[in-house]
């Protein structure tokens, strides 16, 4: 099954995940500075995460996943400096110890090691197909997040997605099991930013 596919067999979690109330509010201007800043923490070790977890698969890969999976590796390793200077910008302490959804995600990372290459490799389409999906639902953004919004709705991203779509496809991805875990994890991790109710009660289950 094309990995394609998994988005339409599982509208509602996908809803829940690229729709997020999160989202909604950078949108819209209504979400505080602190949560934002809370997420951005955590999103910047999540990023370190996923940086080790494409290393490792991309030393197992087949030859043609290969330059795509590099290719994400130099950005990722960008995108860390790029958090390093909206931190600094924001004065944020970049080595706050990770929340629960942050590292209950680095675990569903490490366990990905001992899965096979098709069922990684839709992993991490999953990961970045639903983030890009997300932050499109935030656009334009309210201006206080606009610069974030744009920074990951860029066409290039979009281009790194589809690559990771085809490489995922070439192996006979499409897995179920592991687009659910995935999506999960995201949703947790935009809850996580509003865990202390930044958008009044309710707000996170009307996702
Ligand atoms: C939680 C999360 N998911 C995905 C991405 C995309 N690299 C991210 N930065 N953070």
């Amino acid at each position: 099954m094309p990995v394609a596919e998994l988005l339409q067999r599982h509208p509602e979690i996908w809803r829940g995940a690229t729709a997020h109330p999160f989202l909604t509010a950078v949108r819209d201007g209504s979400l505080p500075a602190g949560a934002f800043d809370t997420w951005l923490v955590q999103d910047a070790r999540f990023v370190a995460d996923l940086l080790r977890f494409q290393a490792r698969l991309l030393a197992r890969a087949p030859r043609p996943a290969q330059a795509v999976l590099a290719g994400g590796l130099v950005a990722l390793v960008e995108e860390l400096a790029w958090f390093e200077e909206q931190a600094a910008a924001r004065g944020l302490d970049l080595t706050a110890p990770a929340l629960p959804a942050t590292a209950a995600y680095a675990e569903l990372l490490q366990r990905l090691d001992a899965a096979d290459v098709p069922v990684a490799l839709t992993a991490l389409w999953t990961i970045e197909r639903t983030y890009l999906d997300a932050w499109t639902t935030a656009l334009p953004g309210a201006p206080a997040y606009r610069e974030f919004v744009e920074h990951w709705t860029v066409p290039g991203f979009a281009g790194y997605v589809a690559g990771l779509e085809a490489a995922a496809d070439a192996v006979g991805g499409g897995r179920d099991a592991v687009f659910l875990d995935v999506v999960a994890a995201e949703v947790a991790f935009w809850d996580m930013a509003l865990g202390d109710g930044a958008l009044g009660d309710g707000a996170v289950q009307s996702a």
